[in-house]
C-alpha cells in the first residue's frame, strides 16, 4: 500500500544484497519526463497503469538483479502480480491503515494523486476501504511481512 515503505526499505534491501534498486513510480517519471500527478491529470490513471505495466516488463528485461519496489496498486491491474511471481521474488509490507494514514498525513499528500486533497477522516476511510479492497492481490506476494516497524533486515531474512 501506498506509505508502507516500499520506496524506503527496497533502497535498504537493495544495498543489503548488492543489488541494482528500481523504484517503478521514478522510473515511469524518469521516462516520461513529468511527474505522477501529471501523468494523472494529463491523461488519467488508466493511462498510468499502462506505463507501470510496460515499465515492470522493461525493468525485468534490463536487469539482471534488482530490488524493484512497485507502486501500491501495481500489484493490482492486469496481471501484474502473476508476472511479478514468475519473474521473481515478492513481499507484502502489511501495515495496519492507521500506521499508513499516520505517515502519509505527515508526507505530501500531492504527490500521491489519489489522496490529494483529502481531509484527514477522509484518508483514513479512503485507505481503509482501499486495503479491504486491494488486500486480495498482495497476498498473492510469496512473502509476507506484517507491523508497524518492519525492517529490511526482516525483508533480507526472507530471500
Ligand atoms: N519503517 C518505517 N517507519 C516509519 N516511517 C516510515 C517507514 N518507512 C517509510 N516511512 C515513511 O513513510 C512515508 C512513505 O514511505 P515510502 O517508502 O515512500 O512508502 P511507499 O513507497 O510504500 O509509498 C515516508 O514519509 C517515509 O519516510
Ligand atoms: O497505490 C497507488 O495506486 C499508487 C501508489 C503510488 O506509489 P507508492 O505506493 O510508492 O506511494 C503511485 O504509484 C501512484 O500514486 C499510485
Ligand atoms: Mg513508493
Amino acid at each position: 500500500m501506498m506509505g508502507s515503505g516500499k520506496t524506503t526499505l527496497g533502497e535498504q534491501l537493495a544495498t543489503q544484497l548488492g543489488y541494482a534498486f528500481v523504484d517503478l513510480d521514478a522510473y515511469i517519471v524518469q521516462r516520461e519526463g513529468r511527474s505522477i500527478a501529471d501523468i494523472f491529470e494529463q491523461q488519467g490513471q488508466e493511462r498510468f497503469r499502462e506505463l507501470e505495466r510496460q515499465a515492470l516488463e522493461a525493468v525485468v528485461r534490463e536487469y539482471e538483479h534488482a530490488v524493484i519496489s512497485a507502486g501500491g496498486g501495481a500489484p493490482c491491474f492486469f496481471d501484474n502480480m502473476d508476472f511479478i511471481n514468475q519473474y521473481g521474488e515478492s513481499i507484502f509490507l502489511d501495515v495496519p491503515a492507521s500506521e499508513l494514514a499516520k505517515r502519509l498525513l505527515a508526507s505530501n499528500l500531492q504527490v500521491r494523486p489519489l489522496l490529494a486533497g483529502k481531509t484527514e477522516d477522509e484518508l483514513r476511510e479512503f485507505l481503509d476501504n482501499m486495503l479491504e479492497h486491494r488486500r486480495s492481490f498482495y497476498e498473492q506476494a510469496r512473502h509476507k511481512v506484517k507491523g508497524a516497524a518492519i525492517t529490511s533486515e526482516q525483508l533480507s531474512s526472507l530471500l
